[in-house]
């Protein structure tokens, strides 16, 4: 493991109508270098005269944007994703040092913003209505779609500016206004996205962005009667929270929410590279990512070599300051983390689990933590029932393919599912069988802005990808017209 200091690292400000501030008491909190443990900037506060602010300059903005044509919001898109490609490299240093993902991952994350917002800005100039043929001569119907209004958005720490791209690009492309409450622990290369948008010319009060404390920002937005939809990335149990409030209000909800997934190798995948495109995956963000693989689910003729294969990938990964070069996986985003896996790893090797690699925290300073593989863990673990959102990987066997999906299907979540195998019917069964929003076969890609975002279950609801993305952010109007009057 290595580690340097880190020194280019901004203070964040709120951005509400038009204008970065500290906000009108001033308040901040710290933020911290996550392979340091060291403060290295702070966070403005929103208070509640912020947020009415916000809200009101949100509707009034709202008046006009959706007023702007397609044709020109798409084109004010296409300039900020173009502003993100170029700032690509600057992006990314802000977004490791305050999340800990390595600077390759970091860049990844900058440059994929500006395909989704491409891809939205595209999205803009095909929300299309269409004519229902009449029961009478001069008569005519018309559904067209229209924006939603003003909405809060609710960003995660572990994706500050993938997962709040998803929101902003069709919140725009739709003609909506939106107001975002940023991750606290990650607050700079959100706002370097944001800013993006504000220097490419969309206009001031279409894209705000405030923090604060998460519970009062919530609750003080959600049920503002100006707020038309809230989007939520995060955990299962502060969504299911929003989605209430949502409801009581009667607002719009997109929920994009936790996982638990099934990663299952069949007995006719090459365990080799199976092993090595799933460590890959587990351990992508130290294996802070909703879809990341969680419950290794492999036939027992080739669990032993998988399991070698598995454990050498994922002790050969160079842990270190995401800002080092061939720096593999960074510390976890915040203390919180750590103990969270200590305790996953402690609880299972409790009731008889073998820890093959890892299993503990790495030095003294920051906040790594061992990629761990785990094998021989009790279906009543807690790592085998709670999101362990952590580098931490279970391996358990199986023989009969029932049992098998009985056990992918045996949680509440069903965000994305993986599946090895050279058997074009083993792939289609599993795909149809498997309660997920997301199954990918063989390592094709999720998460593609072009393609559906989302999961079923306790895992939310709405996509954040696709064609499907913009329903959400839309309502339907039927405009009956008796020309003949
Ligand atoms: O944590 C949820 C978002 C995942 C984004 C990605 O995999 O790129």
């Amino acid at each position: 493991m290595t580690s340097s200091p880190t020194t280019d690292y901004p203070d964040t400000l709120l951005h509400i109508d038009g204008a970065w501030s500290a906000g009108a008491a001033g308040l901040d909190a710290p933020v911290l270098n996550p392979a340091t443990g060291a403060e290295i900037g702070r966070v403005a506060h929103a208070t509640t005269a912020d947020l009415d602010l916000a809200v009101e300059v949100s509707h009034r903005a709202f008046q006009h944007w959706r007023r702007v044509s397609a044709f020109e919001r798409s084109r004010l898109m296409r300039q900020a994703a173009q502003l993100m490609r170029e700032r690509a490299d600057a992006t990314a240093r802000l977004l490791t040092q305050e999340q800990g993902k390595p600077l390759a991952e970091a860049r990844a994350e900058a440059l994929g913003s500006a395909d989704v917002i491409d891809w939205f800005a595209e999205e803009a100039r095909r929300t299309y209505g269409r004519i229902v043929p009449a029961r009478a001569p001069g008569h005519m119907q018309l559904v067209t779609r229209e924006p939603v209004g003003p909405v809060a958005a609710f960003g995660p720490w572990n994706f500050p500016i993938n997962q709040v791209v998803r929101k902003i690009a069709p919140a725009l492309a739709a003609g909506c206004t939106i107001i975002v409450k940023g991750p606290e622990e990650t607050p700079a290369s959100c706002a370097a996205l944001v800013k993006a948008f504000a220097d490419a010319g969309i206009p001031p009060g279409v894209i705000q962005l405030v923090y604060g404390r998460p519970a009062d920002i919530s609750a003080h937005l959600v049920p503002h009667p100006l707020i038309r939809k809230i989007s939520f990335t995060g955990s299962t149990a502060v969504g299911k929270q929003l989605a209430a409030l949502a409801g009581l209000h009667m607002k719009r909800a997109t929920m994009e929410l936790g996982g638990h997934a099934p990663a299952i190798v069949f007995s006719d995948a090459d365990p080799a590279r199976a092993a090595r495109a799933l460590a890959a995956q587990k351990f992508r963000n130290a294996g802070q990512v909703c879809i990341s693989p969680t419950r290794l689910l492999v036939h027992e003729d080739l669990a032993d070599a998988f399991v070698e294969h598995f454990v050498a990938a994922a002790a050969a990964i160079r842990v270190g300051n995401g800002l080092e070069a061939g720096v593999q996986m960074g510390p976890l985003a915040h203390a919180r983390r750590v103990e969270a896996m200590q305790a996953l790893v402690a609880d299972a090797v409790d009731q008889g689990a073998r820890v093959r690699t890892g299993g503990s925290r790495i030095g003294t300073s920051g906040f790594f933590f061992a990629p761990t593989v785990l094998t021989d863990v009790p279906l009543s673990a807690r790592l085998m029932n709670e999101e362990p959102f952590g580098p931490v990987a279970p391996i358990s066997t199986f023989r009969d393919y029932d049992a098998l999906i009985a056990e992918a299907n045996r949680l509440p979540w069903g965000l994305a599912a993986y599946a090895y195998t050279s058997s074009a019917g083993t792939a289609a069964a599993v795909s149809a069988d498997i309660e997920s929003g997301m199954v990918s076969i063989n390592q094709a890609p999720l998460g593609l802005p072009e393609v559906p975002f989302g999961g079923i279950k306790d895992s939310g609801h709405g996509s954040e990808g696709g064609t499907e993305a913009m329903e959400a952010w839309l309502v339907t109007k039927l405009t009956s017209h008796n020309t003949a009057f």
